[in-house]
């Protein structure tokens, strides 16, 4: 009968026969990392991490062969991206025995909340939004910050234009002017009608980019897009895993055919501004730039103190007073937690 109480002792004794099974797998999986760095490998080589799978990683070698590796457990988390050296073995195999520093790299929580390296040396990453399911700027305001605390240029793309008529593009237009006035780049774009891709390419360039935003904007279909040998290079990235096609939740680095580099990560849905102090947060919201300092209290929180540089900026039309309006509301929830 299912609702039986176990006692004690038998929970006791199926734990331990679980963490032994644990124990038992840790140990091979060691072995066969031993086995690898025991055996004779070449010297230190160059490489790339072209696709993450957690306990394994594939590397890109100079001369753009895939090579499985395991990781030196020194090393800690590695991610996408990430420039690495890593020496072969006979089997072709390898083990990434150093990572060079990063220039920028992208985090999200796992399931535990802990933060896991994603994608390592971006350059720039592209918030996507769309006209269906309809934008909501608070949360392209998230994104912004983020991006701009990782360091890296930020680009707006908003898809699926060809769902809207003048008077809507107008509208949208209309919208999305603050973001234009404070620097950012909005590129439209329609994968299904072909319209903007190719200011997307230009704009990718030679450059390592990421794409986020929320489901359903079309990042896929942006990518497949911007991929004329998609396909052909899943199928090699998943060749070499030697576990078929893991495609799905795995980040993968491929190719651009313009020179520069895409990483797509379907689990990056949005970044987590993980503690984030008030002054971070501030400079997340460029615009603010030449207010900061300036209030009469060096605490000010921009809301209702006499004297705030960035209040008197908001009257004065300088700053949108939505952005000071999402730069409170960050605040808030980030205090919140
Ligand atoms: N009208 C129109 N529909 C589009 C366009 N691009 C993508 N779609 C559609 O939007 C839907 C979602 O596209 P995806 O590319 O799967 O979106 P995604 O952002 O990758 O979604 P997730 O995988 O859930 O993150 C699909 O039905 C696409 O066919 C576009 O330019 N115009
Ligand atoms: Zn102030």
């Amino acid at each position: 009968m299912s609702g039986r109480r176990l006692t004690r002792r038998q929970i006791e004794r199926i734990r331990d026969s679980q963490a032994q099974r644990r124990e038992r797998a840790r140990d091979r999986a060691g072995d066969a990392a031993e086995a690898l760095l025991d055996g004779d490998l070449e010297p230190p080589q160059a490489g790339r991490v072209v696709a993450n799978h957690g306990a394994s990683l594939i590397v890109a070698a100079a001369d753009a062969s895939l090579h499985r590796c395991l990781v030196r457990q020194n090393l800690g988390a590695l991610a996408c991206g990430d420039h690495v050296l890593w020496q072969a073995a006979r089997s072709g195999d390898g083990v990434v025995v150093a990572v060079e520093p990063r220039r920028s790299l992208l985090s999200r929580p796992d399931y535990g909340g802990r933060l896991k390296p994603v994608a390592a040396n971006l350059d720039q990453v592209a918030v996507v939004i769309a006209v269906a399911p309809d934008f909501n700027e608070f949360l392209i305001d998230r994104y912004l910050v983020a991006i701009a605390l990782i360091g890296v240029e930020p680009l707006i793309v908003v898809n699926k234009i060809d769902l809207l008529d003048d008077a809507g593009r107008e509208r949208v237009d209309a919208r999305l002017a603050t973001y234009r006035r404070i620097g950012y780049t909005v590129l439209p774009a329609s994968t299904r009608a072909a319209h903007g891709l190719d200011a997307l390419r230009a704009r990718l360039g030679s450059h390592t980019s990421i794409l986020v935003g929320q489901s359903g904007v079309g990042k896929s279909s942006l990518v497949q897009a911007l991929l004329p040998d998609l396909d052909i290079q899943t199928r090699a990235l998943s060749a070499a895993t030697g576990h078929g096609t893991h495609t799905t939740t795995t980040t993968m680095l491929y190719h651009l055919p313009g020179g520069g580099e895409l990483i797509d990560s379907p689990g990056v849905r949005s970044f987590e501004l993980a503690e984030v102090s008030p002054g971070e947060l501030e400079r997340g919201f460029v615009e603010f730039a030449p207010y900061l300092g300036h209030c009469r209290f060096g605490d000010c929180s921009h809301r209702v103190e006499p004297g705030c540089a960035l209040l008197a900026a908001v009257a004065e039309g300088a700053v949108d007073p939505r952005r000071l309006a999402a730069f409170h509301q960050i605040r808030d929830s980030l205090a919140a937690r």
